[in-house]
């Protein structure tokens, strides 16, 4: 089976709020593919779509080539944490994931090695209830690979974690890809995909903005932006703005510097003789890049919403 998530023209609407609007993307096995959008943009909709959970008005979603209803053994192929709170809080850990791999057909075998996995194998006999946040996230990540699944699909598995479990989920999430899985994840934030996805799916009222590696997005947004570093802020925002730049200061001694080449930056305040350091091309942050990409439709959402 291949590994992949192929959606195609989907579209799910509630009443009148459009959720999901034609779209389509394809997750590919071996990297981490955010998916991306603000709270609201559709992304549970779609994962809920994918997993057979909500049945969609319009187009297609398939897990390795097939919809997810025809899928024989659903656990060995797609493993999934939508919820992490969905686990009885009487239930102990272990016994938890035991009912789920009886009830999967699956040997009871696989149990001590996922919690072994997410690192909860010292709580196995701990209930649910007493878990923290980022223990819950574990032990619904270690449901998720219980029949060991090529495709996974992990709603916002990083909110509401410490930093020591953002960490170890990135990690984690790394090591699935890099044993050639498919991985989907989907936050409400850029900055929490910076260190994690290698692809990027971004939506926005449900409709797809972007389908992109993350460099390539990345290299788009830093463009010809130069920044640099002045003890003399003003006199040189002066001079470059006469020269047709566009300049914004980021701080009290640097700019950016956008419509000139850093030589030509270099050339114009070595003329004027004022000093600089640091002139360098900017490299825009994902969240840059995002803000970039997403203005375009804030624009257009607010004129839409005019009469
Ligand atoms: N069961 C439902 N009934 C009615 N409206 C729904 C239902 N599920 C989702 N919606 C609406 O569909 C839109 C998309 O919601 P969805 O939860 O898919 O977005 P999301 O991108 O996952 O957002 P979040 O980051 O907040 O989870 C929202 O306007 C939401 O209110």
């Amino acid at each position: 089976m291949d590994s992949t998530i192929e959606v195609a023209g989907l579209r799910k609407r509630y009443g009148t709020t459009v959720a999901v609007d034609d779209l389509t993307f394809t997750v590919r096995p071996g990297q981490v593919t955010g998916f991306v959008g603000p709270n609201g943009a559709g992304k549970s909709t779609t994962m809920r779509i994918v997993l057979g959970l909500d049945a969609a008005d319009a187009g297609s979603a398939r897990i390795g080539g097939r919809p997810y209803r025809s899928l024989a053994a659903p656990l060995t192929e797609v493993g999934a944490l939508l919820d992490a709170e969905a686990v009885h809080p009487g239930r102990r850990a272990q016994d938890h994931l035991l009912w789920m791999a009886q009830s999967n057909g699956l040997p009871g075998r696989r149990v001590g090695e996922v919690l072994e996995q997410v690192g909860l194998a010292s709580a196995a006999r701990r209930r649910a209830g007493g878990f923290s946040l980022g223990m819950r996230q574990r032990l619904g990540i270690a449901a998720a690979m219980l029949g060991d699944p090529p495709v996974l699909i992990f709603d916002e598995p990083v909110n509401g974690l410490d930093p020591e479990g953002i960490r170890w989920i990135r990690g984690y999430l790394q090591s699935l890809a890099a044993e050639g899985r498919a991985i989907l994840v989907s936050s409400h934030l850029m900055s929490e995909l910076e260190e994690t996805a290698d692809h990027l799916v971004v939506i926005g009222r449900g409709r797809l903005m972007a389908d992109t590696s993350v460099a390539d997005l990345v290299a788009r947004a830093s463009g010809s932006r130069v920044l640099l570093r002045t003890p003399q802020r003003s006199e040189t925002m002066t001079v470059l703005a006469n020269a047709g730049a566009t300049v914004a200061s980021i701080d009290h001694n640097a700019v950016t510097v956008d419509g000139l080449s850093a030589e030509r930056v270099a050339a114009l305040l070595g003329a004027a003789q004022l000093p600089f350091s640091e002139l360098g091309v900017h490299r825009a942050t994902l969240e840059e890049a995002y803000m970039e990409l997403t203005r375009d439709a804030v624009e257009f959402g607010a004129q839409g919403a005019t009469p």
